[in-house]
């Protein structure tokens, strides 16, 4: 293997990019030995701490997403531009092989500097509907690699695109390899449900879920709830549940989220890309409240393909409108009341996990790069 391979995985400005970046750098250090990663990103406090921390170097660069009036428009074009030359510059210096765009405004400008200088592109889509910058760039890099099959009528005709599935955290691949050599037993702990509002929290899960655990009672009598709120939102949250309900636990975060979801028996949650596919590899069932207003409602497209698969149910916000916690109430209630629906659902889960995401990326890339791939992972 060579030692001067240079990669340069782009992009940030959420904990949704930045994690499947970690899983795949993870993977192309196990299967290309010698490998020297850097990312690039917005320069947000928590990206460069999840990058830096897990032992990366990290390089942030100007980046503004696609601007809502005119005068942020000049900005827009301003930071993006310097951001281009910023990056043209640095893969100049880096002599850098491959660029890996994780997505999103922040890896735009990364990616279109690569292509412009030649070097080779892979960019990653975690969602069912193609963001904005996936769209534009498609049809210029080496290959796109999707989270979801159903993308593909987004991009250019002249993408080369491969279903790969997101790449999940270390800490969820960990336990499905432990689940794969053990079978699971049948549960002898109380039932769990948890409400997981994701990195920021939801407003709508934290405003209904207390008044829905309210409304099914006694049929809740045996189960622990989780209620993870997001920051700031823990205290009002809290406030909505009876002061001694100490069947239900509310925290704002869940830093080691794969132990508790591979022990849930159902959780209401949003339909982030990463999350949906921490779930397959989880198997848990899920009732499915898609954010409405995610750009292009790509939360609903998420959504709808693993509830088409029979893995999940959803509950349309904007449709149940007035009716929300009703619904909510309708969907919880069918499955705490039954084991088996709980059991297709979460055999039907598992058909979606795809645990060799980063791996399958990272072979992607050894193509491209027409290298080896190392097969054993450390
Ligand atoms: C509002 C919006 O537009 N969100 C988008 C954003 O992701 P967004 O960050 O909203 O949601 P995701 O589900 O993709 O990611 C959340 C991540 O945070 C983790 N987590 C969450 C809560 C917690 O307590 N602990 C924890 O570890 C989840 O396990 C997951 O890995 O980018 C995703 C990928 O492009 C999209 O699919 C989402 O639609």
């Amino acid at each position: 293997m060579s030692s001067s391979l240079e990669i340069v995985i782009a992009g940030g400005g959420s904990p949704s990019h930045v994690h499947p970046g970690l899983a795949l750098a993870e993977a192309l250090e196990s299967h290309l030995p010698g490998v020297s990663l850097l990312f690039a990103g917005t320069g947000r406090p928590f990206e460069r701490h999840l990058v830096r921390s897990a032992g990366y170097n990290y390089v942030a660069l100007p980046a503004r997403p696609a601007p809502h009036n005119p005068i942020e428009a000049v900005r827009f074009v301003t930071d993006n531009a310097m951001g281009f030359m910023a990056a043209a510059w640095m893969l100049r210096e880096q002599q850098s092989s491959l660029v890996i765009g994780l997505g999103g405004f922040a890896s735009a400008a990364t990616v279109r500097a690569a292509v412009g200088r030649g070097i080779p592109t892979v960019l990653m889509e975690q969602n069912a509907v193609t963001g904005r910058t996936t769209r534009w760039l498609s049809g210029m890099v080496e290959s796109v690699c999707t989270g979801f099959s159903e993308v593909n009528a987004y991009l250019s005709p002249l993408a080369e695109v491969v279903h790969t599935g997101t790449p999940s955290r270390p800490q969820f691949l960990k336990q499905y390899r432990q689940r794969q050599q053990k079978p699971v037993l049948p549960a002898s702990r109380e039932p769990r449900l948890v409400i997981l509002g994701g990195a920021s929290g939801a407003q709508t899960l934290n405003q209904h879920m207390p008044q829905v655990v309210a409304m099914l009672g006694d049929e809740l009598k045996d189960w622990r709830i989780v209620h993870q709120t997001g920051e700031g939102q823990l205290q009002a949250t809290e406030a909505r549940y009876p002061a001694d309900q100490s069947r239900v636990l509310t925290v704002s975060y869940i830093d080691e989220l794969a132990s508790l979801l591979f022990e849930t028996d159902i959780v209401v949650c949003r339909a982030g890309g990463n999350t949906l596919a921490e779930l397959a590899l989880a198997g848990v069932p899920a009732v499915v409240v898609p954010y409405p207003d995610a750009a292009e409602n790509h939360q609903m497209a998420n959504a709808r393909v693993y509830a088409e698969a029979g893995a999940c149910v959803v509950v349309d916000e904007w449709q149940a409108g007035a009716r929300l916690t009703e619904c909510l109430a309708t969907e919880i209630r069918q499955l705490v009341a039954s084991q088996e629906r709980r059991n297709q659902m979460r055999e039907a889960m598992e058909t979606l996990a795809r645990p060799n995401a980063a791996d399958d990326i990272a072979r992607r890339c050894c193509e491209i790069l027409d290298v080896g791939f190392l097969h054993a992972a450390a």
